[in-house]
């Protein structure tokens, strides 16, 4: 319901001693107020009606005289800082704990209206619940909803059909009391998600999604979800689909045929956090045009990823996705790769010339990764084929026509260089066109239990294991950690204890000591020091990574070790061991 200070009315009149009694009478008779609080030095002191008024008259007092101390002390005052629910009396006077300063009134007008406001939110939210309800229950899916220890606290008339239960029973009965077979109390174990597994149920094969709930990194529950009547209606999908796309292929008549490889579509780019659901619906929208996109974020985010899904699912799917990493290939050779050459072109030139990646890219996409560390000069050549749309191969004298997209990706700030005259201005607004950001894990860390359940069955299944799963202690970590190599670090580290844990359950112990770092070591690693430097640093012991930041720390604070404690967001006490352990 609120405070008062939320509902009181600030815009009330107030006398004092000086208004003289024929203002005052006015004020009252008025009809708005019943009465007035009479204030001095802005703190309330007594109360006026108009029978004060009158008495006044009566006792003889001038109508232009001042009221001075007329009415009484009877009246009510109340804290600002009070709870609706607390008041039973009108009106009632709200000031100020401390100073007593009279700050508004409650009247019965306004007590009626938060009655009304409330009685109106409670139907509102009844009808809300009423909808919930309806749509839970017409669902196809059969949905169950536990609490953390594994008590069913929804459940709906699909699964009641599936399970033989009614609703009613179901509720408030242990989860594997009611389903059977049902592996929703180890997703609360482990808060990993659980999807598209076969369950046997009723002596059906079925197919079902085991999500836990998070909040403030704790597991508080878990949704059960039946989303296929029997795996034949999967098989009956994917017969459809497959009929479909034999279709299309039969009644595409391409030229440049592109090499089979598996596509990429945005569904397979895990996530649904807020932050990667926005960058898959501009990432969509992207693939419906041919504009160049320009990719940005940190190593390791998915930049690539996403330039395949759009290619993939875009109009240019029909051509080949050519890939280029500008900064794996030396400067000397980016351009003939780029742009081919003619036999003969230079020495040691391959007999009949070679296609460069544009001629390859014809019909399709190029996509130039790392973007920022491409020379200054091949930037300029590359501006020279997007607009003319045109390539010379290296030894050339014949312009051959190129029709392509052209996706680049940098994780560096490209703006800055281009202030800093080291990326070309004119190539980066013809980049620039669809700019897409791809968010880092750590702001987008309700993924990592998605990302975590699709790596784990690659891995199962790249290993011939069955089922390996991991400790909640350990997705907690997980939580805390600072991801600075992001997904591509998450997903070694599985593959990582998953490789070197014999036993089928991944325990913190399992865990490489930069887990158990403190988060301002981490931040700072990520954050302050420039890029090759925290490249460099990972590739050392983790010890010698943390003997570098406190060094780092201690010089810019010059020495003052209460501060360099602060920044690493560690004891003093803790310092000092540090610096004794590491001999600084
Ligand atoms: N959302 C995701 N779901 C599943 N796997 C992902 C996701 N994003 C990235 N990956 C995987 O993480 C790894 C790194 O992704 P990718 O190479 O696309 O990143 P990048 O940003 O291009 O990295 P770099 O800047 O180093 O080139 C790949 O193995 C990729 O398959």
């Amino acid at each position: 319901m609120g405070l008062v200070k939320e509902w009181m009315d600030v815009s009330l009149q107030m006398l004092t001693t000086k208004h003289k009694l024929k203002d005052a009478f006015r004020l009252l008779a008025d009809g708005e107020w019943v009465e007035l609080p009479l204030v001095e030095d802005g703190k309330m002191i007594r109360v006026v009606n108009i029978k004060d008024c009158l008495a006044a008259i009566e006792g003889g007092m001038d109508w232009d005289e001042p009221i001075g101390l007329i009415g009484s002390v009877n009246f009510l005052t109340i804290n600002e800082g009070f709870s609706i629910k607390e008041l039973n009396h009108c009106p009632l006077y709200v000031v100020c704990e401390e100073t007593k300063v009279l700050k508004g009134v409650i009247t019965q007008k306004e007590l009626l209206s938060i009655y009304q406001t409330v009685v109106q939110q409670h139907e509102k939210s009844q009808e809300t619940n009423e909808w919930y309800q309806l749509c839970f229950d017409t669902a196809y899916e059969g949905l169950a909803i536990v609490d953390e220890t594994g008590i069913i606290k929804l459940f709906n008339e699909t699964y009641s059909r599936y399970v033989g239960m009614s609703k009613e029973e179901a509720i408030g009965r242990p989860v594997e009391q009611v389903i059977e077979n049902t592996r929703i109390p180890i997703v609360l174990t482990t808060g990993i998600p659980e999807r598209n597994q076969i369950h046997r149920l009723q002596g059906q094969e079925m197919v079902v999604h085991r999500m836990p709930i998070w909040k403030n990194g704790q597991v508080v529950g878990a949704v059960g979800m039946l989303i296929y009547e029997g795996v034949s209606e999967i098989q009956q999908i994917m017969t459809k689909k497959g009929a479909l796309e034999q279709q299309k292929g039969d009644s595409s008549h391409q030229s440049n045929k592109p090499i089979a490889r598996k596509r990429m579509s945005f569904e397979e780019i895990l996530g649904e956090s807020p932050a990667i659901s926005q960058t898959k619906k501009i990432a969509r929208k992207a693939a419906l045009s041919k504009a160049p996109v320009l990719i940005s974020g940190e190593s390791g985010v998915g930049k690539e990823q996403f330039a395949r899904a759009i290619h993939d699912t875009g109009i240019m799917r029909n051509g080949r996705f050519v890939s280029v990493n500008c900064a794996a290939i030396p400067d000397n050779l980016l351009e003939s790769e780029l742009f081919g050459y003619t036999e003969g072109a230079f020495t040691g030139a391959q007999k009949g010339g070679k296609q460069g990646k544009f001629e390859l890219a014809h019909k399709g996409t190029i996509f130039l990764d790392e973007i920022g560390d491409m020379p200054l000069s091949t930037q300029a050549k590359i501006l020279r084929v997007i607009q003319e749309k045109e390539v010379e191969r290296i030894g050339g004298m014949e312009p051959i026509p190129v029709d392509f997209r052209i996706i680049a990706a940098t994780n560096k700030n490209l703006e800055q260089m281009v202030r800093k005259g080291e990326f070309r201005k004119d190539l980066y607004y013809r980049l620039h066109v669809l700019p897409l950001h791809i968010p880092p894990l750590r702001e987008r860390k309700k993924d990592i239990p998605l990302l975590i359940s699709g790596q784990l069955s690659i891995l199962c299944e790249t290993y011939g294991i069955t089922q390996k799963t991991i400790d909640k202690d350990v997705m907690q970590l997980f939580f805390r950690y600072h991801w600075p190599g992001n997904i591509r670090e998450l997903l070694n580290v599985l593959e990582r204890l998953f490789a070197l844990t014999s036993e089928s359950h991944v325990k913190v112990s399992d865990l490489p000591k930069e887990f158990f770092q403190t988060e301002k070591i981490q931040a700072y690693m990520t954050n302050s020091s420039p890029l090759h430097e925290r490249r460099e640093a990972r590739q050392l012991d983790q010890e010698e990574e943390e003997k570098t930041v406190i060094e780092k720390v201690l010089k810019e604070v010059r020495g003052n070790k209460s501060e360099a404690a602060k920044r690493l967001g560690i004891t003093r006490a803790t310092l000092y061991n540090k610096l004794s352990r590491y001999q600084l």
